[in-house]
């Protein structure tokens, strides 16, 4: 069997050994049963749950489903145990050492995909007049939800007219009839980018939609990587060795040959529908709230026997739109302002901001060097992030000293809370794209596709200038490291 981040069945096979996986043998609706299950795993941090047995699977067992393919472990030594999966890192490996991973291969050559003439993806294939995505069991997740959302952990695959860029990526999706899907196509999301391409010479936009592709892809796809860059060559890079793809039946474009599921067609450029209400990332549902998207025709499903359908029941904490979603633009974030010589050590997105905000660690001796004052510096990071298409979903960036980690949201928020005087500290973003889905946005007083964005600068005055001037008021700081040592080294004799 493959390494668990090159195949999701090996995947699934790593979580089991890890005693990560609690598999369910007796009948589950899709209707409900799955996701109410699902997210009470979710809001607990507990195993991720294998539905073997589901009404509406096929005599060739499509589809079973995997709850919570990359939400956290509730033992903290293991928290990012399933991310690490994703990506052949240890289950011990901290949230720093994964991002890390992801931006490895800014710096390594790309490794182009093998095509291979076939695969386990092929195993089955179904025309349109041989399934109805009604029946099979596409999940209703949450019960005001506008449709069965099939789609919430499933890989897009669209490429360039010119055949130049082929871009994966997750973008939601729900069943519209027997053979067609409604989307979610929205800027500046490169699948809206693409599916504009296609607008514009007036032809539909083939895709493939494939279901339990290798782990370290689905990763990929969910990072905003920069404009142009096929995920295939970065992916083969991260990993260092060429992912495996094979042809589609019904077009020109490749999906990973050991992916469970492979829904094949193609995305209108003039037909829409109702999409959503959708229970979303930052843990709302408004009722009736949907918008006309792109329709998709599905026609033809290829897949594996027995195959599983990854699931993300998203909404409050935790769950992969957030362990994937701000963390990776973090990412991405950290890079850029590296790249372009700010003085950033570390970038994240705290889930109790329900991943609305970035915190940046600042190297303050490189800070106190450049010579410069908060408005330049916090108008310098804004300019760079807010302008641009990684920085869409993230509405705060908070600015922090040397001392706080910013993988630990009581280091951040304990900075945010003292060191950044509101209003005065704030660096305001009006003119700027916004992201529609967060409710103060989408149900709040403002445009809903612009604004509400701030750069917070959470590093006190003299951080630009001579360094930090307090001792905090804590074990770690206000006592002599021989004493520290001494109170560690005699705790259980006190009686601790
Ligand atoms: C891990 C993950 C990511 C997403 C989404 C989901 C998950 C589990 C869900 C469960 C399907 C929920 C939705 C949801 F998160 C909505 C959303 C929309 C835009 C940006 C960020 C989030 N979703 C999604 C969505 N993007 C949409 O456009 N459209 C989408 O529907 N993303 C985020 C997306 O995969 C990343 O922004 C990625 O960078 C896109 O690739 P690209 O930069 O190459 O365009
Ligand atoms: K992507």
């Amino acid at each position: 069997m493959a390494l668990a981040h090159m195949e999701f069945r090996a995947f699934v096979q790593a979580l089991k050994d890890d005693g990560d996986i609690v598999e369910i043998n007796e009948e589950c609706d899709p209707n409900l049963e799955v996701s109410a299950i699902i997210r009470k795993v979710v809001e607990s941090d507990e195993r991720a749950p294998l539905f073997n047995k589901l009404k509406g699977q096929n005599e060739n067992g499509l589809w079973r489903i995997l709850g919570a393919p990359n939400s956290l472990r509730s033992d903290p030594r293991h928290r990012y145990g399933r991310l690490a999966r994703h990506l052949n890192l240890p289950p011990t490996s901290s949230m720093k050492e994964i991002l890390d991973k992801m931006v490895s291969a800014k710096t390594t050559p790309p490794i182009p995909p093998k095509i291979v003439e076939t695969g386990p993806c092929k195993e089955f294939r179904l025309t349109s007049d041989q399934f109805d995505l009604n029946q099979l069991p596409s999940p209703t997740l949450h019960q005001a939800d506008g449709g069965k959302y099939v789609q919430t952990y499933g890989m897009f695959i669209v490429r360039s007219p010119d055949g130049k860029w082929t871009n994966w990526s997750i973008a939601r999706a729900m069943v519209h009839d027997k053979n067609h899907l409604v989307g979610l196509v929205m800027p500046p999301q490169h699948i809206s980018v693409i599916h504009r391409m296609w607008k514009e010479l007036g032809q539909d936009m083939p895709y493939a939609l494939a279901f339990g592709v290798p782990p370290a892809a689905i990763m990929a796809s969910s990072m905003p990587l920069p404009d142009g860059l096929t995920e295939a060559e970065y992916i083969g890079s991260m990993v260092n060795s060429p992912l495996e793809l094979v042809k589609c039946e019904t077009n020109e474009l490749f999906v990973p040959s050991t992916s469970e599921i492979v829904f094949e067609g193609t995305c209108s450029v003039t037909e829409t529908a109702r999409e959503g209400p959708f229970g979303e990332m930052h843990g709302y549902v408004f009722k009736g709230d949907s918008h006309f998207m792109p329709v998709y025709t599905v026609n033809m499903i290829t897949h594996r026997k027995d195959p599983i359908m990854p699931v993300c029941a998203c909404g409050r904490l935790t769950d992969e739109t957030h362990t994937m979603i701000g963390p990776l633009a973090a990412a991405e974030i950290g890079y850029i302002l590296k790249s372009n010589g700010l003085p950033i050590k570390e970038a994240f997105s705290p889930f109790e901001s329900q991943v609305t905000w970035v915190a940046l660690q600042v190297d303050t001796d490189k800070l106190r060097a450049m010579k410069t004052n908060a408005e330049a510096f916090c108008r310098q990071v804004g300019d760079l992030i807010f302008k641009g298409k990684p920085g869409s979903t993230i509405h705060r960036l908070l600015l922090v000293g040397d001392d706080i980690d910013v993988y630990d949201f009581k280091e951040v928020i304990w900075a945010f809370t003292t060191r950044c005087r509101p209003v005065m500290d704030e660096y305001s973003y009006e003119d700027v794209p916004g992201f529609p889905l967060i409710p103060y946005m989408s149900h709040g007083n403002g445009p809903t596709n612009k604004g509400g964005k701030l750069v917070c600068d959470c590093l006190l005055p003299v951080e630009y200038t001579t360094g930090k001037n307090w001792e905090a008021a804590d074990f770690k700081e206000s006592f002599p490291p021989e004493l520290q040592q001494k109170v560690l080294d005699r705790w259980h004799s006190y009686g601790f």
